[in-house]
């Protein structure tokens, strides 16, 4: 986190887990323990079929709602798609190109830009993932795949969209695999999204974007890369199945912000 006036997102991608028992129960726990987020956004991202029942459990709480993914366009003949329209009344963020997404169901870099602009027309704020594959990042790429991941998906976003973007980098040989990148890696990689953004759209812009950091984050790790200047939040999988993890995550991130602030206004 840096002295940028950057509210840090801890979002929980629930993927395609938990019964509707199970999801009620994680949000009633989150909504009791996560009551005072102070300086800390929190966003849980269930599947599809508990967004509606969870919007309603989380009414008046800190606590906003994702969506793990949208459809290319508002409305048509598309069967088993959501539109970002329908999930609108109910989310504020909605996850745009996810590596599992991108790798295992062959969602291409255009689709994904469609998706963006889909859910900024629609007034939500996407979560877009950029990652590299461990092969490329092993052959010295994984800075020239984030830019054309970038390149292609905000090509046509409007600069008056920029302040609502959030960018993940997930490399994709650390998600679910318990091998997070290193806080250098993850800062390096950051920094070079936020550069950029700036060289696009101006360094004024650029700062006020948030990217966060997701692949394997713990309550152990999270303060090892909250507390990187380019990092601004965490997208968070497995462990955001863990009420207690999930939990420490904020809370770390809640003393980083604090800290932050502090110093901030010291000076
Ligand atoms: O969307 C979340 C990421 O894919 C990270 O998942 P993970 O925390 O289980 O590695």
């Amino acid at each position: 986190m840096s002295g940028v006036n950057r509210v840090p997102l801890i979002a929980g991608n629930w993927k395609m887990h938990t019964t509707y028992d199970e999801a009620v129960s994680l949000a009633e726990a989150y909504r009791e323990r996560l009551a005072q987020l102070e300086g800390v956004e929190c966003a849980l991202i269930p599947p599809y079929p508990w967004i509606v029942p969870l919007a309603e459990k989380l009414e008046g709480s800190t606590l906003v709602l994702g969506a793990q993914n949208c459809a290319t366009i508002d409305q048509g003949a598309l069967t088993g798609e959501v539109s970002a329209r329908m999930l609108a009344p109910f989310c504020r963020y909605v996850i745009v190109g996810h590596s599992e997404r991108r790798h295992q169901l062959g969602e291409s870099d255009e689709m994904v830009a469609a998706k963006l602009q889909a859910a900024v027309r629609n007034g939500l704020s996407p979560i877009l993932c950029v990652g590299e594959l461990l092969a490329e990042r092993d052959q010295g790429l994984a800075e020239r795949v984030v830019e054309r991941q970038l390149g292609s998906a905000l090509e046509a976003l409007e600069a008056a969209h920029l302040t609502r973007l959030v960018i993940a980098y997930e490399p994709v040989w650390a998600i679910g695999t318990g091998r997070p990148a290193t806080p250098s890696d993850a800062q390096a990689i950051a920094a070079c999204i936020r550069e950029w953004i700036a060289q696009r759209f101006g360094s004024d812009l650029a700062a006020t974007v948030r990217i966060q950091y997701g692949g394997s984050v713990n309550a152990g790790n999270a303060a090892d890369f909250l507390q990187l200047p380019d990092i601004d939040g965490a997208l968070v999988g497995g462990a955001s199945l863990d009420v207690e993890q999930f939990c420490e995550i904020v809370r770390v991130a809640r003393e980083l912000a604090r800290a932050t602030n502090w110093s901030t206004a010291q000076n």
